[in-house]
């Protein structure tokens, strides 16, 4: 659907002045004016002052919430990336429904009288999934990623051939509010140095977009050789540590003329589990933002609005070792995981306001908030128990263990299961091989947890058993890399686990559906725990309850729990690990939960170890940095009173 001339709402939005000045689409036109060092929007010049927010880290519900908020924050522009991998799920599928309605979002954009910079990619790094890149690729296990390989570039074009007519319509200049794209991302970064590979893109991009539509590439200063290209408008990235006129400089060789573009000026940072949660001061943030902005520079701020890795698609990164985006992307960010406006946000807005006109008015209040629980769980039952209905499909047979992408799992947990061929009457060392595990495994002997192998980590068990005893192990893909030269993470059981001198054969996986268990389950009879003793190990729990009142934004806090994946009403609200931190919470949405009575329902997949009482709480703020030691303290010394402020499904709300 094309975007049409104003609609009445819109001219509700933009000034009458400019409603009624509004070009048609022939006079449109954004483009570089070499001679001033500027951007030319309409013949008039321009200055972007964009942030940057995702798509598909927001429910499609709370789009235009964040981007009014961005307008209002004195934003004329956004920026965002589209990933590969949310639209093509497997080869030839294409999903562009719901929250992955792109056109939606685009519109919703436009609503909010908000120009766009587009990054589609195909690689968009953002700490997602394997960089947006879909898994499916490495079913062909010797493609060269990000290169000239002719198996991903035959990818690429059919990808784009899909993706890029359906964008076209919203160029500026043939009437939408796509101002320029990016190709590819951080190229210069990936240590390939392919141009046949870039040139191939800008070719694909220009038969696909037309002359008109600028393109432009970003990289960090270190990048720029390998990731700039003659006919692509060059940009930088940096943050407010970084020193501006060293960059832009350096740029400069590269750009002697036009306007200087930082794409991505770091207003927070990511999160890893198991490391300390990532700030950046607003002081410093809103200083290198007022120092660009005095240089007449066009900046995209990184992140505007984090929002989050939902189900599986937390992205990871390798710093000497493997390590896994929390699922919050809150980034530290101006408007919050939660939607709500920060001190930065209010900084931010008074320093942009000093250089062009910011949108009157009030600003949309805080969503309004809950707390609720303590909430006691119920055992479903072990993992095991499920097998059949979690993999409907069988189990697939090979003498050596097969990764995920062999057997076509792309995201989640699969069951690797063998038999022991000979009695083991000592504990014995069991372990994978070549750093073998992507990247957690735990571990079973007839239905007993024995413990936990994780990627990087040397540990062996130690295990016993009788002749036919199952042992099976539980894969967890914590995501793939998104980040870095190798970007082709394969995961699963890479080698074939050894047990004592024994190289152990004869394997089963089971890929396993475990969403469309919980989404489904409630029309199946479950089977109860029958032992007196919870089992150990990947183990459901459940809870069903009521809101009595209106519900709010709340946050879902697992005090002794460790590791595992929650859902929420069958949405799959992404992983927790309180045992790790940062993160303690996990953002609720309220538009997830059923109001007034109507029943709510929560599943736990622990991997690992439950506590004593199986409880968890509803909070009404957000706890991102707190390590598992910090934080058990931070639980002890919580007063009595505030555990137990809310009544049990009542709503305290604020
Ligand atoms: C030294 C940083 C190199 C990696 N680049 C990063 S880490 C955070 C951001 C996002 O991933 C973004 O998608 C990248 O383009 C740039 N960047």
């Amino acid at each position: 659907m094309a975007p049409k001339k104003p609609s009445c709402l819109r001219s509700l939005l933009l000034p009458l002045s400019l409603t009624l000045l509004l070009p048609q689409a022939d006079t449109r036109s954004f483009i570089v004016d070499r001679d001033h060092d500027r951007f030319l929007l309409d013949g008039a010049p321009f200055r972007y002052v964009s942030g940057s927010l995702h798509y598909f880290r927001v429910p499609r519900v709370l789009w235009a919430d964040r981007l009014l908020k961005m307008r209002w924050s004195g934003l004329n522009a956004i920026q965002f990336y589209v990933p590969w991998n949310y639209h093509e799920p497997q080869p030839g599928v294409y999903n562009f429904n719901g929250s992955r309605d792109l056109i939606a979002f685009l519109n919703e954009a436009a609503l909010a009288n908000l120009l766009v910079i587009l990054r589609p990619g195909p690689y968009i790094c953002a700490e997602w999934e394997m960089g947006g890149l879909p898994s499916w690729l490495l079913r062909k296990p010797e493609i060269r990623l990000r290169t000239s390989d002719p198996d991903f570039l035959a990818a690429v074009d059919s990808w784009f051939k899909v993706l890029l007519p359906k964008i076209y319509p919203w160029l500026y200049h043939n009437g939408g509010n796509i101002i320029s794209i990016q190709v590819e991302n951080e190229y210069g970064s990936y240590g390939a140095c392919d141009f046949s590979y870039m040139r191939h893109l800008a070719g694909l991009f220009r038969a696909l977009l037309g002359e008109k539509i600028l393109l432009f590439t970003t990289d960090g200063p270190e990048g720029l050789k390998c990731g700039s290209l003659q006919g692509l408008y060059t940009t930088v990235d940096f943050g407010p540590a970084d020193n501006m006129t060293k960059i832009f400089t350096l740029l400069r060789k590269y750009e002697p003329h036009g306007p200087l573009v930082n794409s991505e000026y770091y207003t927070g940072w990511l999160d890893y589990w198991g490391q300390n949660h990532s700030t950046r001061s607003v002081s410093a943030v809103t200083k290198g933002l007022e120092n660009m902005l005095k240089l007449g520079a066009s900046v995209n701020m990184y992140m505007f609005h984090g929002g989050t890795n939902f189900g599986y698609w937390n992205g990871a990164d390798k710093k000497g070792r493997f390590l896994s985006i929390t699922t919050s992307y809150d980034y530290d960010a101006p408007i919050s995981e939660a939607g709500d406006p920060t001190t930065k946000l209010f900084a931010l807005r008074d320093v942009i306001s000093k250089f062009q006109e910011v949108p009157l008015g009030p600003l949309p209040p805080p969503s309004p908030k809950m707390m609720l629980g303590p909430l006691t769980l119920h055992l479903v039952g072990h993992l095991l128990a499920f097998l059949d209905l979690l993999c409907p499909s069988g189990p697939i047979r090979s003498i050596l263990p097969m990764t995920f992408e062999a057997v076509k799992q792309d995201r989640g947990f699969m069951l690797y299961r063998t038999y022991m061929t000979h009695t083991i009457f000592e504990p014995t060392p069991f372990w994978v091989p070549n750093n073998g595990v992507h990247d957690r495994a735990y571990v079973m002997v007839d239905g007993v947890f024995q413990g936990v192998l994780e990627r990087n980590m040397r540990d062996k068990l130690f295990l016993m058993g009788k002749v036919g005893s199952k042992l099976d192990i539980l894969v967890e893909n914590m995501g793939r890399l998104s980040f870095g030269s190798n970007s082709s993470d394969f995961k699963g059981l890479l080698e074939p686990p050894i047990l004592g001198q024994t190289i152990l054969t004869q394997w089963m996986m089971f890929p396993l559906k475990i969403d469309n268990l919980v989404k489904w389950w409630f029309l199946l009879q479950l089977p109860k725990w029958p032992y007196p003793q919870a089992p150990s190990g990947p183990t459901f729990y459940s809870k069903t309850f009521p809101i009595l009142g209106s519900v709010g934004d709340t946050f879902l806090h697992l005090p002794g729990w460790t590791k595992g994946q929650v859902w929420i009403n069958g949405f799959n609200l992404g992983r927790y690990w309180t045992k790790q931190g940062p993160q303690q919470t996990l953002y609720v949405p309220r538009f997830l939960l059923f109001p007034r009575g109507a029943l709510n329902k929560i599943t736990l997949l622990e991997l690992e170890n439950v506590p004593l009482q199986p409880q968890v709480q509803f909070l009404d703020k957000p706890i991102l940095n707190s390590t598992s030691t910090l934080h058990r303290t931070r639980i002890n010394s919580l007063s009595a009173d505030t555990l137990s402020a809310s009544e049990p499904m009542e709503l305290s709300g604020h």
